[in-house]
């Protein structure tokens, strides 16, 4: 079995999610806002939530796998924990005195308790009886303190890996907050005999080096066919880091073209599947009042070592068209006001995920899009979404797939 993502849109066969677990509970006023959430999270009501659209996926006919899981069953093979050993429990992270007493837990720790953890963080009081050696840091941390944070947004496991045809690049991360998410996802890919068994072509980010701020993230990156990728640059992918990826997609031999699309640096705009996704073979749902001003550039391979020539384009979409070999590419701009348009972006009504092309989920509170793109032949499968969604993340960044087809325009 090898992995690859030949479309956006085409047949959607395999996929990761993560069902949120722990992690969700210790969410609190005071962390929300680090954290990346905009509130305290009905934890129970998110899992049911999250078990409905997987329910869905599943009924789309896709083989979805879960993140915790997986991350347990690689926990348990060889090299695994001594990977973690080296990359987290780190004297530079937690202090000299920690360094072998957390190799220790980490090398004892049953698979699934341990995965829980490393996704759902540690508190100072979990481990305060099994950690003697004098270290400043637990003296330092009160009883609730975290000696590991939680990664609540493993949730949007779009954004810390991305298959992009036969490759996979494990996102050096933007935001503190998230950036420890690519060492669990490194776990996986490198040590999961689903994935070991497999000949994995790293793209980007499956190496130790500091990446500073060559970062990228899934959310961005867009596999748009005809040997093409779009990414966006702005809040978390950066001219860097889409740079090294685009040289790494071209050396790869399957990539002749990366459209670079400028966003806005805020919060509402963090990705490029906040305001636009490729819904159909010809269609992309756009936010209807994204700033004109945003530049977009084509990248074009220049022989085959990775180098590439830039055009800024003076338009973005007949650039797309061009490439997709597409005469009429349908761009879909929901018909509502600049209010209703910022709200229903804001609760992810861009934010679509294709299971086959034109059949999409999509949170169901976005009734104006979700009827509009209904009109136009679209089929939006209503996802529920109350809680899920104060992550600021939809079915789009929830699903990281691993087995997609590709289509024909
Ligand atoms: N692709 C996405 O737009 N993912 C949503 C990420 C939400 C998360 N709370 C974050 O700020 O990174």
């Amino acid at each position: 079995m090898s992995f690859h993502v030949d479309s956006e849109v085409g047949l959607l066969k395999q996929a990761i999610v993560h069902r949120p677990g722990l992690e969700l509970t210790r969410l609190t006023p005071a962390n929300v806002e680090e954290l990346l959430f905009d509130d305290v999270i009905w934890a129970d009501r998110a899992r049911l939530e999250h078990a409905a659209f997987v329910g869905q996926l599943e009924a789309g006919g896709v083989l979805v796998h879960e993140f915790e899981t997986l991350l347990a069953e690689a926990l348990d093979q060889t090299g695994a924990r001594t990977f973690l050993q080296e990359r987290l429990t780190t004297a530079t992270r937690f202090g000299p005195a920690l360094d072998a007493p957390l190799d220790e837990l980490v090398a004892s720790t049953p698979a699934p308790i341990l995965a829980s953890l490393l996704i759902g963080g540690v508190l100072k009081r979990d481990v305060a009886a099994l950690l003697h050696a004098p270290s400043l840091l637990m003296e330092y941390l009160a009883p609730d303190d975290f000696l590991l944070r939680p990664l609540p947004n493993h949730l949007f496991q779009r954004d810390n890996s991305a298959w992009i045809y036969d490759g996979v690049s494990v996102n050096p991360m933007a935001k503190p907050a998230r950036q420890r998410e690519t060492i669990n996802s490194r776990v996986v890919y490198n040590f999961h005999p689903m994935f070991a068994a497999t000949q994995m072509n790293y793209l980007y980010g499956n190496d130790s080096s500091a990446h500073d701020t060559a970062t990228v993230e899934g959310g961005d990156i867009t596999v748009i066919g005809n040997r093409a990728v779009m990414i966006g640059m702005g809040e978390r992918s950066t001219p860097q880091g889409v740079e090294i990826l685009s040289r790494s997609l071209f050396q790869s031999g399957n990539v002749d073209t990366v459209i670079v699309v400028e966003l806005p640096k805020e919060r509402a705009f963090m990705h490029l599947d906040t305001v636009m996704t490729m819904i159909d073979r010809d269609a992309f749902c756009v936010y209807p009042f994204l700033p004109a001003e945003l530049r977009s550039f084509t990248l074009k391979a220049m022989g085959d070592g990775g180098d590439f020539k830039i055009e800024e384009n003076s338009e973005l979409f007949p650039v797309v068209a061009e490439v997709l070999g597409v005469d009429d590419l349908r761009i879909l701009k929901t018909p509502i006001d600049k209010m209703g348009a910022a709200r229903e972006q804001w609760d992810d009504g861009n934010n679509f995920l294709a299971v086959a092309p034109g059949v999409i989920l999509g949170y169901e509170r976005n009734v104006a899009t979700n009827a509009y793109l209904a009109d136009q032949g679209i089929r939006v499968v209503p996802v529920v979404g109350e809680e899920l969604g104060r992550g600021r993340g939809g079915p789009r960044c929830m699903t990281c797939p691993i087995e997609r087809e590709a289509v024909s325009a």
